[in-house]
């Protein structure tokens, strides 16, 4: 074993690559990190992160409305992008900061380079060192997937919205899932123009009905122009020459144009390296399935997401890749070749930030503690923060439904503050529970703060509580989250 330069590699610096080695060196191993492009991953420098300091940038129209409804002379002013950009990014360096000096702390080796695999217990850096490893583990993540489109490059991916230059005016987003709704509202909120394509009948497949219904009628509500059914089918720069607007040069129709940087590597969404320089897509001309032709000044696609696999050297090493080129991994997150692990997004399994972290805690445990332990997907919370939010945990009522045998507790209202500001927003809370046991198969609320409120509930769903036993938490009031425990009577059985 001391043959090894380290007992443990790691490949990436996300969420679950820099818990991996903050525990396994905890737990005496001698443990190396290589990060390609800012510490911290997606969650930090292009995701969770960013996305809730912007989704609390866009919550202050509201805010300011309701402000005024109960008395204040208050006024919203304007949106300084730039400077809340400035901010952000001040925010997202003093992070990464933090996730590199928890390494050092824990006298983890850093290489801030690419690193590939070249054979069981060998990694390549960029620069052409090579290192030799007990335990290799890959937590590469995931990046944003564009559609096969032509001219698909013209678009924009998650990544890019943190580093635009200037808001744009009116942008299309395309896809309806997690990231294409959150994004949809925090734009709507910062006086964004939005219009959304969605391939199919609903916005946030997979969620229970009835809670994607009111979030897509609370969405429309804010502005947004949801197109069901609908795909583009051409699209193209605004300013070729078949599409220029008659009478007006683009600059005029669309506001100025920021520089454009296409993205020619895919494999992240774009160069890595570029996250201080990329610059903002050019407006583009869109003609969608509908037969509808329209010009925005940005489009977003936000069509989900692939493991970062391409050229990491892991099938020429006999790491088995499923379908969508994640890799393949045991209960405890062991690869076809046995030194080689893989935690996070790249495994395909829950693309979470919490469960990348519980996966890194279980391989620590597992190699470097000698408890094995699986990770349990079971019951996980989650929530979509979109305005108003979606919180979820365990089963929604159609999935309950398929086994029978439940009762739906549910409740739809308007929240006191937004009834007394005049705002028609409705809340809405659910519980499946199984009829014969009374245990709580499910929780769905759609509220403002249903993020908080999913994180508890989704403690009594988690232990297997009934239905009584909630009932049996005395009412906190007045709150929204009290009907939870106070619904007597259930609105239907199935
Ligand atoms: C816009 C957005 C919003 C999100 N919001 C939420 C949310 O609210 N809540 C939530 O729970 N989850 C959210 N997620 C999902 C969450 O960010 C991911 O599930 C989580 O970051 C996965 O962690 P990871 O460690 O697997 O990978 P990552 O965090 O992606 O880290 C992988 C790292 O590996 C590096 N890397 C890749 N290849 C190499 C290589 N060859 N060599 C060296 N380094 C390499 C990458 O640069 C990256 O830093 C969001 C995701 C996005 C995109
Ligand atoms: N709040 C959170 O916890 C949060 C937020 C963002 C992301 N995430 C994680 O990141 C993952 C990825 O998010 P995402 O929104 O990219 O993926 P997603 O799978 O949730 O949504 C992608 C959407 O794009 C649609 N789509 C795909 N190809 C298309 C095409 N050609 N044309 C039109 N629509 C198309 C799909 O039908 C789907 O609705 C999520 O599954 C989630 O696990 C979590």
């Amino acid at each position: 074993m001391t043959d090894f330069d380290y007992d443990l590699f790691v490949i990436g610096g996300g969420s679950g690559g820099v818990r991996a080695a903050r525990t396994a060196s905890q737990a005496g191993a001698r443990v190396a990190l290589a990060e390609e492009s800012r510490m911290g991953g997606t969650c930090v420098i292009r995701g969770c992160v960013p996305k809730k300091l912007m989704v609390f940038a866009s919550g202050f129209p509201e805010q300011i409305e309701d402000a005024r409804a109960y008395g204040w002379d208050a006024g919203i002013g304007s949106f300084d992008w730039p400077s809340f950009r400035k901010q952000l990014h001040v925010e997202l360096d003093r992070l990464e900061q933090v996730y590199c000096s928890v390494l050092d702390k824990f006298g983890v080796e850093r290489f801030d380079q690419r690193a590939r695999l070249t054979g069981p217990h060998e990694i390549e850096l960029a620069d052409g060192t090579r290192k030799s490893a007990k335990h290799i583990l890959v937590a590469v993540g995931g990046h944003p997937v564009r559609p096969p489109f032509a001219n698909a490059e013209l678009g924009l991916v998650s990544n890019d919205m943190f580093l635009l230059e200037e808001l744009p005016r009116r942008m299309l987003i395309v896809g309806g899932g997690y990231i294409g709704c959150e994004f949809a509202c925090m734009m709507a909120g910062m006086g964004v123009d939005v219009t959304m394509y969605l391939r199919g009948g609903q916005i946030l497949n997979g969620f229970d009905e009835e809670c994607r219904g009111l979030v897509a009628e609370m969405m429309r509500a804010q502005g947004i122009d949801i197109h069901t059914g609908t795909t583009i089918v051409e699209m193209d720069r605004a300013d070729a020459e078949d599409h220029m607007p008659r009478g007006a040069g683009s600059d005029a129709a669309m506001g100025t144009p920021a520089e454009f940087n296409p993205h020619p590597d895919d494999h992240l969404g774009g160069n890595p390296k570029s996250d201080t320089a990329r610059q903002a897509g050019c407006p583009v001309w869109v003609k969608s399935t509908n037969g509808r032709e329209d010009t925005f000044d940005h489009v977003l696609f936000a069509t989900g997401r692939a493991p970062s696999t391409k050229d990491m050297g892991l099938e020429e090493i006999g790491v088995e890749l499923g379908r969508r080129g994640e890799i393949v991994v045991d209960e405890y997150s062991q690869s076809t070749v046995p030194s080689v692990y893989a935690i996070g997004d790249v495994t395909g399994r829950v693309e979470l930030t919490p469960v990348a972290i519980r996966e890194a805690m279980a391989f620590t445990r597992t190699v470097f503690m000698g408890e094995k332990t699986p990770v349990d997907y079971d019951t996980i919370p989650s929530a979509v923060f979109t305005r108003p939010e979606l919180g979820t945990v365990g089963l929604t009522e159609e999935q309950a439904q398929e086994r029978g045998g439940i009762d739906v507790y549910c409740t739809s209202f308007r929240p006191m503050k937004q009834s007394f500001a005049g705002r028609s927003g409705r809340t809405l809370m659910k519980l499946v529970v199984d009829k014969e046991t009374q245990v709580i198969l499910g929780a769905h609320i759609v509220a403002p703060e249903a993020a908080e409120m999913i994180q508890l509930v989704g403690i009594a769903v988690k232990a297997g509580l009934t239905k009584q036993q909630l009932d049996a938490t005395c009412a906190v009031h007045p709150t929204s989250s009290e009907e939870l425990v106070t619904m007597s009577a259930p609105s239907r059985s199935g």
